[in-house]
């Protein structure tokens, strides 16, 4: 990273209610440019709720959320909760098209693990055989090139997280976003993953906000760490000081791994 950041992605005053539940609660959230940003937290804390609304797959209610220097010769794109389909929204397609999110369960179209990584290069508009040579590519990267004509519906739950993985290598957007990267990998695969997200940062200047549950995968990627907890961010901060001198006592008491009530 380098010594001046800027803030690649910056959300203000989030909420987000599921009926009579408030799941995020003013949200303040900064990813720094070419950063890995992890999000910990429990059970239900609102994490996957969170990114899905960075990534502009779902509406907040409330705040907004700045993304700077992401679309080409836009300085700025700025999304606020009058926006109530921001994934049909025309105005963000530009900016969509730079992001990419991953799930833990990664939406499968029914067609080969190759044609699967291929898709997001080809409606990019990069032509079919550049796509297949760069699919080819990330997915011998990921170890799973000898499954590339394979239907994807047959992969087995790690192949099909490395298939996101390797969306991601093939595409190289800008935003990364990964939800429980590594919930079903070995540990060969959680190594290769981690290995391939710090490779995607240093070499490929890529921006990443991951989550997960996994403290120790937290320590070994991230350069920030915020912590959410029922629906709030308790605590933002770069990985040591988080780790060695949390200022709330229940990062604290999460990172000892006691239960937090
Ligand atoms: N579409 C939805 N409709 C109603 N409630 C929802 C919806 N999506 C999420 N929730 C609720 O919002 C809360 C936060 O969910 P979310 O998936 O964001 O949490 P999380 O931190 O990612 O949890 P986990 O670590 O268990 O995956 C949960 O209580 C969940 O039941």
């Amino acid at each position: 990273m380098s010594a001046i950041s800027t803030d690649l992605v910056t959300a203000r005053g989030l909420r987000k209610r599921f009926g009579a539940r408030e799941v995020l609660q003013d949200i303040d959230l900064s990813v720094s440019a070419g950063s890995i940003t992890v999000i910990l937290g429990t059970n239900g804390a609102g994490k996957t709720t969170l990114l899905r609304i960075l990534g502009l797959l779902e509406p907040a209610d409330e705040g907004t959320v700045a993304y700077d220097g992401i679309v080409p010769g836009v300085s700025t794109v700025t999304y606020d909760a009058s926006t109530r389909n921001p994934t049909q929204d025309p105005h963000y397609l530009p900016l969509r098209r730079r992001m990419l999110l991953a799930f833990q369960h990664p939406a499968i179209f029914s067609s080969s693990v190759l044609s699967n990584v291929m898709y997001g290069l080809q409606l990019r508009g990069v032509s079919r055989a550049e796509a297949e040579e760069r699919s080819m590519a990330a997915l011998r990267e990921v170890g799973i090139a000898e499954r590339a004509r394979q239907h994807a519906s047959s992969l087995s739950g790690g192949e099909a997280a490395r298939l996101s993985v390797a969306r991601a290598l093939a595409l190289q957007p800008r935003l990364l976003f990964l939800d429980e990267p590594s919930a079903s990998l070995d540990p060969y695969g959680t190594k290769l993953l981690e290995d391939l997200l710090l490779h995607m940062r240093d070499d490929l200047g890529m921006t990443a906000v991951v989550v997960t549950q996994d403290i120790f995968e937290a320590r070994r990627v991230a350069d920030q760490v915020a912590f959410l907890h029922e629906g709030r961010i308790i605590e933002q901060a770069p990985r040591d000081d988080f780790f060695t001198h949390p200022r709330d006592d229940r990062t604290r008491r999460f990172v000892a791994g006691e239960l937090l009530v």
